[in-house]
């Protein structure tokens, strides 16, 4: 697992001094961004310096776009993942509104301060600074005086097109979680504490766990997947409703509700991960509670057989 330095006033700029630097958010590591990140182990190799994974500490968006929002992962995640991805470290930059508010020019020299890195990796499209007026171009003119080679890299495409997190949470969106995981090039999943659902799970024949996933990333679209759940660093098949069900309206909180396979215990407070890989359905209004019951029986059964 590699290194992981916050960018602050403690960080030695000195640091980047010949580096790969693969530079954006990366939000859901996906096969974009591993390849843009090999990109930069590559150069590494060759030129005897370190791979760097160079993103901000939380999504720009969050500060810009709030109220858009469907992250593919949380900060920490993003940061984790980055961190095994197999670069030797990750730099992370504070995003602060003053550090947002630099010029290109300012942003470049604020980041690296007088010690540049040999290699910056990026996608060609990417953009930065003050409202994202940084681009190839304003790199490439600071590049030259600075002595690094910029690497602007045409996008990883799948099925003739870009693989981008945009795309990826339009599949997510639109239940299509076997594409979407295909581009991320892992499970998408959600992690969150286990809340106190109305306990009528129970008397259906089938407990839930309910999960609240904030409103940021509820990236993928309601319905019920095939799933599975992680307890304690134990994996078990899952039955799962994502939104809220139109049979209880009254419930606008739940977003994310689990039926363990084969699971007896508490889980109320627990941290659990849920692994999204199969979309059975859409949710319905059912007109009757044993329709609902019926169904949900049905696809737990699904997920037994097929998972
Ligand atoms: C696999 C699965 C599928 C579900 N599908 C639907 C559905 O299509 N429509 C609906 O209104 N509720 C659906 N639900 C939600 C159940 O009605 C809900 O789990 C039940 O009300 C228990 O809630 P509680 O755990 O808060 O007591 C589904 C739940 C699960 C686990
Ligand atoms: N498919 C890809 N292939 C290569 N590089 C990529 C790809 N997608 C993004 N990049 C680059 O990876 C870095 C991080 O990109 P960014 O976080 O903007 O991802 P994105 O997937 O394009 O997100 P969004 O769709 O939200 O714009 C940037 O330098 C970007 O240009």
């Amino acid at each position: 697992m590699a290194e992981i330095l916050k960018c602050d006033e403690t960080f030695d700029h000195t640091y980047f001094s010949g580096s790969s630097c693969a530079f954006g958010v990366f939000d859901g590591v996906h096969c974009g961004h591993r390849y843009l990140l090999s990109c930069a182990q590559q150069t590494a190799c060759e030129s005897g310096g370190a791979s760097i994974a160079l993103t901000f500490d939380i999504d720009p968006d969050e500060v810009f776009h709030p109220e858009r929002l469907k992250k593919l992962m949380t900060n920490e995640e993003r940061i984790k993942a980055l961190s095994e991805s197999g670069v030797d470290a990750v730099v992370v930059l504070p995003f602060t509104k003053r550090f947002s508010a630099s010029t290109p020019e300012e942003f470049l020299l604020n980041t690296f301060n007088g010690h540049a890195p040999s290699y910056l990796h990026v996608g060609f499209d990417f953009r930065f600074g003050a409202r994202a007026k940084g681009t190839v171009r304003e790199l490439s003119n600071w590049a030259e005086a600075a002595g690094t080679e910029v690497c602007a890299h045409d996008l990883a495409s799948a099925d003739g097109a870009p693989i981008t997190a945009t795309r990826i949470r339009l599949l997510l969106g639109e239940n299509d979680i076997a594409e979407a995981n295909k581009l991320l090039g892992h499970p998408y999943y959600v992690v969150g504490t286990v809340e106190q659902g109305r306990g009528e799970g129970k008397e259906f024949g089938f407990r839930t766990a309910n999960l609240k996933v904030p409103s940021q990333l509820q990236a993928l679209g309601a319905g019920v997947y095939g799933a599975y759940a992680y307890v304690n660093g134990r994996r078990y098949k899952a039955a799962v409703s994502v939104g809220v069900s139109p049979v209880f309206e009254d419930r606008t909180d739940a977003t994310c509700e689990a039926h363990l396979l084969d699971f007896e215990g508490d889980l109320y407070g627990k941290p659990i991960k849920v692994e999204f890989h199969h979309f059975l359905r859409p949710m319905i209004k059912f007109e009757t509670l044993d329709e609902l019951i019926a169904t949900v029986n049905g696809n737990i059964a699904w997920v037994r057989e097929n998972m």
